[in-house]
């Protein structure tokens, strides 16, 4: 299994998501920079935290523009994992590959500190090695992760169990305590806390872990365990 680290203007989350995937996990990875990026033979797209393009206009709103998306997009399309994590997480709400958006935090500042997570959804590619109902922990780091959609959207993530983590003590104002969606399809998952940088005991956690390693799992069950 192949991941692609797609790195824009003013990301700077990309080096712990390479890191992560390629020494902690030891799996096959390449960093790739957005504008020379070609994403056909790569089996899962992580995009990374950061400021893309120093959050002008909105958080994530540019990067969605970029043609690498338009690559993005149809590896989504295909059903094949596409995982945001914080402005990735924005990115993938402003490319409309997820639902709703993600606002400024509650109290108007930056935050950066470990949550408590609660573990809603076990049921998809990146979260069957944890338990459904489990908590763990994970850092949080941004300015803009109070996630918002309309009441019809609300329903339809309760109703499809596309709600995958909440916080326990909601940091930003999130609507339902939401820290990370999937869509319909469960295989693009966005999320604002950082399981990157939550692989090690070192790190103070090591509770982001299983997330990869549930995608890694997951994809040889699906591709080589049946070829
Ligand atoms: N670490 C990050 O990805 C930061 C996300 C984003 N630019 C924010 O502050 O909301």
């Amino acid at each position: 299994m192949k991941f692609a680290v797609i790195a824009f203007p003013g990301s700077n989350c990309d080096r712990d998501m390479y890191r992560a995937v390629a020494n902690v996990l030891g799996a096959d990875a390449d960093l790739l920079w957005y504008e020379t990026a070609n994403l056909n033979n790569y089996d899962a797209i992580l995009l990374p935290g950061g400021f893309s393009y120093g959050d002008y206009l909105r958080t994530g709103a540019i990067a969605a523009t970029s043609n690498v998306m338009q690559q993005v997009k149809k590896h989504a399309a295909k059903g094949r994992p596409v995982l945001g994590v914080c402005n990735g997480f924005q990115i993938l709400t402003e490319s409309a590959l997820l639902p709703g958006a993600l606002l400024r935090n509650k109290n108007l500042s930056f935050m950066c500190h470990q949550e408590v997570l609660t573990v809603k959804n076990n049921q998809t590619m990146f979260t069957t090695a944890y338990s459904e109902g489990e908590t763990i922990q994970l850092p949080i780091a941004h300015g803009e992760g109070n996630y918002y959609c309309d009441e019809a959207t609300l329903q339809e993530l309760i109703e499809h169990k596309q709600i995958v983590f909440t916080y326990q003590n909601n940091p930003n104002g999130s609507i339902e305590n939401i820290a990370g969606i999937v869509n319909r399809e469960r295989n693009v998952l966005g999320m604002m806390p950082h399981p990157e940088r939550a692989v090690e005991q070192l790190l103070g956690s090591a509770d982001g872990l299983r997330l990869f390693q549930s995608l890694i799992h997951n994809w040889r069950e699906t591709y080589v365990a049946n070829a």
